[in-house]
């Protein structure tokens, strides 16, 4: 029996306690606010930054909806961004990726204010978490682990298998899982006897981004299974990096997309703005 993890359900929870947060900031002249940067015409950047700003809505976060066209240049952003680290009634700063291909991220992401960083990106923010003395967090990986949290999902000691390296899931979410004490591996494209190393893992969390490509051959009887990918596949339907068909009923948990790890994104988003905000009080 496989326990299918509600991200919908855990991130309305989570968000409905954010809202009690806000509403104390309110009282205290304090509102929260986050600046939300699109750059270009993007589909799936249009529905994440849509849902990022009605999720801030219910919240009662100010959501400041910036979108630029194609053509802006990296001195236009950079301008917004020095702007708004100025601006002490904006707590939050998040620059939607992928960027276009004539804007340099890495610039975009030192460019905002480490205090700032939403998203965890800045490599001072990165720092910190790698020291296990974190600031602010990646937003995916911290949903992922508030999942083992709700479902009573004890990492410590376990074999964790990670499979993706990018800075925004793949290398933090390693960092977080092994400051929860788990026994952490790193795959990647390069990577030998990749379905051999994940058939060891009890905790397998699957961010590389090619659709239902892991299938049950790359899952131990009973592991914790979290499916980071958002693909489209030959007939257009949304799916996972993992093959939920074949996977359900040998996990003992997995995350279904949609409705799991993106909801929980969202929520972590929410909350990291919430967390600078009320850090603003002192
Ligand atoms: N600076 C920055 N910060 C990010 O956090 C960031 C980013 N750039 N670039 C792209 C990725 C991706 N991401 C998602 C957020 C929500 C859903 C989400 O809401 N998914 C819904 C379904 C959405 C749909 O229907 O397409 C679900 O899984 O149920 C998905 C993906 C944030 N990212």
């Amino acid at each position: 029996m496989t326990v299918i993890m509600n991200g919908n359900e855990l991130s309305k929870k989570i968000k409905e306690n954010l809202r009690l947060r806000a509403t104390k900031l309110k009282e205290q002249n304090i509102e929260p606010s986050l600046v939300v940067v699109l750059v270009g015409e993007d589909p799936a950047s249009q529905v994440y930054v849509r849902n990022k700003t009605r999720a801030a809505e219910q919240i009662g976060i100010n959501a400041i909806d910036i979108r630029l066209p194609e053509t802006t240049t990296e001195a236009e952003i950079l301008d917004l961004i020095a702007k708004y680290n100025a601006d002490e009634t904006v707590h939050g700063i998040l620059v939607q990726l992928p960027l276009p291909k004539h804007i340099n991220e890495d610039r975009i992401t030192q460019a905002i204010s480490p205090l700032k960083d939403v998203d965890g990106f800045h490599p001072v923010n990165m720092g910190h978490l790698f020291m296990n003395e974190p600031l602010a967090l990646p937003c995916t990986p911290h949903g992922i682990m508030e999942f083992f949290k709700e479902y009573n999902i004890d990492v410590t000691g376990k074999n964790a298998v990670v499979i993706g390296r990018s800075n925004i899931v793949g290398r933090p979410m390693a960092a977080l899982l092994l400051n929860a004490n788990a026994t952490v591996t790193v795959t990647h494209s390069r990577t030998q006897n990749l379905k051999e190393i994940a058939r060891e893992a009890d905790i397998l969390v699957v961010a590389i981004g090619r659709g239902e490509f892991v299938d049950a051959d790359y899952v131990k009887e009973g592991a914790v299974v979290i499916d980071v990918g958002m693909n489209r596949n030959a007939a257009g339907k949304l799916v996972g990096d993992v093959d939920f068909a074949s996977v359900n009923g040998k996990a003992g948990y997995l995350t279904p997309v949609p409705r799991g790890v993106g909801p929980m994104t969202i929520a972590m988003l929410m909350q990291q703005t919430i967390e600078f905000a009320e850090r603003s009080l002192n």
